[in-house]
């Protein structure tokens, strides 16, 4: 960090003020405005008109926020500390009409944009996975079609349900259709499940998307498979999308579509953690539905998610001001 420049504000000192004190904001960082900019913002999208099973991923953003608060500022797993390499700090939450998904989804790209424009990159927390399309929009106007890692059970590559076009089982069709990723760069993870026919599956090989199921990670190890998309992936721009529902419902019960068969929290840090070396712009966590969750451990998992990519994005961060400097 050159001298010219402030230290990042970290996190509330939990060695003095108790960690259960206070409202909770991501890792009980400060909130945007108290510190004026921010490298990395942490961003709630308390929206879930979209979903076609169990309702709730409303109240996924706050349920993150809160579960974070066991976060520590030194993650060993990958030898940093996020909150000192770059400023991070939490924006609160983008407010779209629960009425309108339409209206909804523009929300959500304009608030977003704007987020973008100040330089920042986003963490967001949903919300359910129909808000990553206006995200996904954001961030190619910014910086073109993106590389797409999608953790979910699900492929989301749908095209309607009951005749709409903007759900959570459809973002990354219309992602594909509008042009906004960059279609030598697609990877599903975590893919398991019963499907409405095969051509799910090939309309979904159609559009560019390569498949490592939750059964592939087991069997091939999240070493390997990390190295596999890190090859693929390269220096491209890219965004991760992760739904909770990649993880097994004994480690993600708090989630409105759950599959049987899914990763472990650990499996899912892990593959994270082995794509040190990419050029993460943007992720989201999403469908954490607390209704369904015991003992937070759906929210415990998504907090420590969300914690790993905010490190990957601090180090890339910290890489590239190191790298101006010289
Ligand atoms: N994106 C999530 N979580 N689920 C999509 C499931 C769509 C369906 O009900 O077929
Ligand atoms: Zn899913
Ligand atoms: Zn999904």
């Amino acid at each position: 960090m050159s001298s010219d420049q402030q230290q990042p504000r970290g996190p509330v000192d939990s060695s003095r003020i108790p960690r259960f004190a206070g409202p909770a904001t991501f890792a009980r960082l400060p909130r945007l405005d108290e510190v004026g900019r921010a490298d990395v913002a942490v961003v709630g999208v308390p929206f879930d008109s979209g979903v076609s099973y169990r309702p709730g991923a409303r109240f996924g953003s706050n349920a993150v926020r809160e579960a974070s608060r066991l976060l520590r500022p030194y993650n060993p797993a990958q030898d940093a500390s996020p909150f000192a390499l770059a400023q991070v700090a939490d924006a609160g939450d983008i407010a779209a009409n629960p009425f309108d998904i339409h209206e909804a989804v523009e929300t959500v790209e304009r608030a977003a944009g704007e987020l973008l424009d100040t330089g920042a990159r986003l963490m967001t927390l949903g919300g359910d996975h129909t808000i990553a399309l206006p995200l996904l929009r954001a961030v190619a106007r910014k910086h073109g079609p993106v590389a797409l890692l999608h953790f979910d059970a699900h492929l989301d590559t749908w095209d309607t349900y009951f005749g709409a076009e903007y759900t959570h089982g459809t973002p990354f069709r219309r992602a594909v259709e509008e042009g906004i990723l960059d279609t030598s760069a697609l990877s599903h993870v975590g893919t398991r499940g019963p499907l409405y026919g095969k051509k799910d599956l090939t309309d979904d090989a159609k559009m560019g998307f390569g498949i490592v199921t939750s059964a592939d990670v087991m069997r091939r190890g999240v070493d390997e498979v990390a190295d596999q998309l890190r090859q693929r992936i390269g220096d491209r721009p890219l965004y991760v999308s992760i739904d909770i529902d990649c993880l097994d419902p004994a480690h993600a019960p708090g989630t409105g579509t759950p599959e049987a068969g899914g990763m472990t929290s650990r499996e899912l840090l892990e593959i994270l953690r082995g794509l040190a070396s990419c050029n993460l712009v943007s992720a989201d966590v999403v469908e954490v539905a607390p209704a369904y969750d015991h003992a937070e451990i759906t929210s415990v998992a998504a907090s420590h998610t969300a914690y790993e990519l905010t490190t990957l994005m601090a180090r890339r961060i910290a890489a590239e001001r190191e790298s101006a400097e010289r």
